[in-house]
């Protein structure tokens, strides 16, 4: 039976040092029992702080990041090196300064990729990598270990915004246009997705974000709010601060 874990921590910056020793923890773990492990990151403020807590713990090293395959949630659609995507950013704060194996650092396409300007091209290409990395006997997805996400103010996680067509998408991975959130292209793994990684952490911190996390806590519809939409096939771990989990009943938590 998967569980859902709430973990409050007192203010964002001890949200990202505990979510850093969580996420290099999981990965040895993931190593130790089938000796390589998968992760999947996502952009924003939050997740940074944590990929720079990763970087500074001593205790990085016990990862052998040589066997690491390194996904994305989402990506901006934006050229290749531009400082808005989430891979530039996940790798001046973290990934440049591991010994990852290149092959195994697995960006989504940028707009100036060999898709050019389109989409669902590229969506459709970061479809057929995961397909080509998948588990045998499984159609078309990856092992995730460990999937990533923070949570919009609005309560959009990955590039999956509230009332819009991706939030009803199938396929696995889906272009995104029109997104409330700039830059208005994006590509992102559908919630169907998300969903088969082994554990989901949903990463928030700061008071924009308690009515959303408040509003996925108590049950709300995963079109209206997405993040009510995602959960781990064993595990689902809210990682908040006491400011995103003001709005969360006190049953549900775990202070830390
Ligand atoms: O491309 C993106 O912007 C992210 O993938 C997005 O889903 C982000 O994680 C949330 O919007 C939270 O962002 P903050 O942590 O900056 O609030």
């Amino acid at each position: 039976m998967p569980e859902t874990n709430v973990v409050v921590h007192s203010d964002a910056s001890v949200l990202a040092q505990a979510v850093a020793a969580r996420l290099i923890v999981k990965l040895i773990d993931a190593q130790a029992a089938r000796g390589f492990a998968g992760v999947v990151l996502t952009g924003g403020r939050v997740a940074a702080a944590v990929y720079r807590a990763v970087r500074d713990l001593p205790a990085r090293d016990a990862v052998d990041w040589s066997r690491v395959d390194v996904w994305w949630g989402d990506e901006r659609f934006l050229p290749a090196g531009d400082p808005d995507r989430n891979e530039t950013q996940a790798r001046e704060a973290l990934l440049d300064a591991l010994p990852l194996d290149p092959a195994r650092i697995h960006a989504m396409p940028a707009s100036d990729g060999p898709d050019g300007s389109d989409p669902e091209a590229a969506a459709a290409r970061y479809a057929r990598e995961l397909a080509a990395s998948a588990r045998p006997g499984t159609a078309a997805l990856p092992h995730f270990d460990v999937l990533m996400l923070g949570v919009g103010e609005d309560g959009h996680v990955a590039s999956v915004f509230p009332e819009h067509p991706v939030a009803y998408e199938t396929r696995p991975v889906s272009a995104v246009r029109g997104s409330p959130k700039p830059p208005p292209i994006r590509i992102t793994l559908t919630i169907p997705t998300i969903n088969t990684a082994e554990e989901v952490w949903l990463v928030a911190a700061g008071p924009d974000k308690a009515g959303a996390v408040g509003m996925a806590m108590a049950g709300a519809g995963p079109v209206q709010v997405p993040a009510a939409g995602v959960s781990g096939v064993e595990r689902t771990q809210w990682l908040l601060d006491r400011a995103a989990a003001s709005e969360v009943a006190p049953k549900l938590r775990s202070l830390r």
